[in-house]
């Protein structure tokens, strides 16, 4: 198949790149409808990368967030039209210990091989995950985060001690919002409190049992467990706050992606007996968890159509170019085009 690759090849510029495919009887064809924007696309749009990874992996389609309509199944199981989530995490491998996506021969659309801006995109037939039709269509184009989301929150089902009553996340963005959403459905029993830099952030979680300016927490709160979604120097305030709030032998569950090291005060961490869990993607199980939750739950629908932030067409590269840059400056919630390319 000849496809259209719409790729990045240097910081702000993109290009169309004619790409032959080979199509095999184990892949579907699937055209992209709606695409979101990850933090981890615009730190590649701007060039915030250091210029080694940049030579290494540009050019290269960004997004690895969307949904998209089957055009072709070679095995007819797939029905033309149907919406599907595209998983960008593609395995070569299976482990009985390192999930789909640590594993480092594992490839990840939009770090390193292409995202999910193409005419057309063929994708193993197991990274599909079909959508309801009630589905809003926006929100549905970040399931790929909400599948982050719920691999964190099953990490750390998996790794934390008894004491679920108090959930923190610190962060105030997108990740934290996801996150907050499905914590409401993971630990109902919970109460979930949030720590941000913005009241008018903070506003939209108005689920949460509490939430809190981090200039302004109160010394002796605690919670049980944290979940830290900041990323860049943020993460290093983050990670010291959690580590002043959490109680001993808590876990707390790090997400924000930092360009450079961050430092962590081991000394209270090893004083606490504290677990610090890194969490990365998501696999196809985590998908699936995320469809599932949304299926049954409406009101976390409602509540993740809340995020739809900033919605455009793209039919030209200039339009994807003008999206881009309008991404940059949305300061709340998702930035979500729908491809027309
Ligand atoms: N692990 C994974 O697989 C994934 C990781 N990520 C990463 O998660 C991070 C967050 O992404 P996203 O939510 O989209 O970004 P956003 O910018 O939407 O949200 C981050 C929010 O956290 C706030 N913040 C910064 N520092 C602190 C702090 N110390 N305490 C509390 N809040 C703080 C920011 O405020 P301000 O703007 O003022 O700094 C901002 O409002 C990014 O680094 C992203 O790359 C995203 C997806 C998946
Ligand atoms: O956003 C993410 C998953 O949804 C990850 O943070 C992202 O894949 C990290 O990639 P990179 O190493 O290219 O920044
Ligand atoms: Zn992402």
């Amino acid at each position: 198949m000849l496809n259209q690759v719409y790729r990045l090849v240097d910081p702000r510029q993109f290009e169309v790149q004619t790409v032959a495919e080979e199509i095999t009887n184990n892949d579907i064809i699937v055209r992209p409808r709606f695409l979101s924007v990850c933090h981890a696309d615009t730190r590649y749009f701007t060039g915030q990368r250091p210029q080694a990874t940049l030579r290494q992996k540009l050019p290269m389609a960004l997004i690895h967030e969307g949904v998209g309509e089957v055009v072709k199944d070679p095995q007819d199981k797939f029905k033309p039209g149907t919406l599907v989530a595209m998983v960008p995490n593609t395995p070569f491998e299976t482990d009985p210990i390192i999930k789909e996506n640590y594993l480092p021969s594992s490839k990840f659309r939009s770090s390193g091989y292409d995202g999910f801006m193409q005419e057309y995109v063929s994708l193993h037939r197991d990274r599909a995950i079909v959508v309801p039709d009630n589905f809003d269509h926006q929100m549905s184009a970040f399931i790929e985060m909400v599948s982050v989301g719920v691999h964190a929150l099953t990490q750390l089902e998996g790794v934390m001690d008894a004491d679920r009553k108090v959930i923190g996340i610190w962060g105030d963005g997108n990740l934290g919002f996801i996150t907050a959403t499905l914590v409401k459905q993971i630990f109902p029993d919970s109460q979930l409190m949030i720590f941000g830099r913005h009241q008018s952030k903070l506003d939209y979680f108005s689920f949460a049992d509490k939430t809190y300016l981090v200039d302004d927490i109160p010394n002796d709160l605690k919670v049980s467990q944290a979940l830290e979604c900041t990323g860049g120097r943020g993460s290093e305030s983050a990670i010291a706050q959690i580590i002043q709030h959490i109680r001993p032998m808590g876990t707390a569950i790090l997400m924000g992606v930092s360009e450079d090291p961050v430092g962590i005060d081991t000394r209270s961490v090893l004083a606490e007996g504290l677990t610090l869990r890194g969490v990365s993607r998501s696999g196809r199980a985590d998908f699936q968890r995320a469809v599932d939750i949304l299926t049954d739950s409406p009101v976390t629908r409602e509540r993740l159509q809340n995020l739809v932030g900033f919605t455009r067409k793209v039919s030209t590269i200039q339009d994807i170019t003008d999206f881009f840059e309008g991404a940059l400056t949305n300061y709340w919630g998702k930035a979500v085009m729908e491809w027309d390319v």
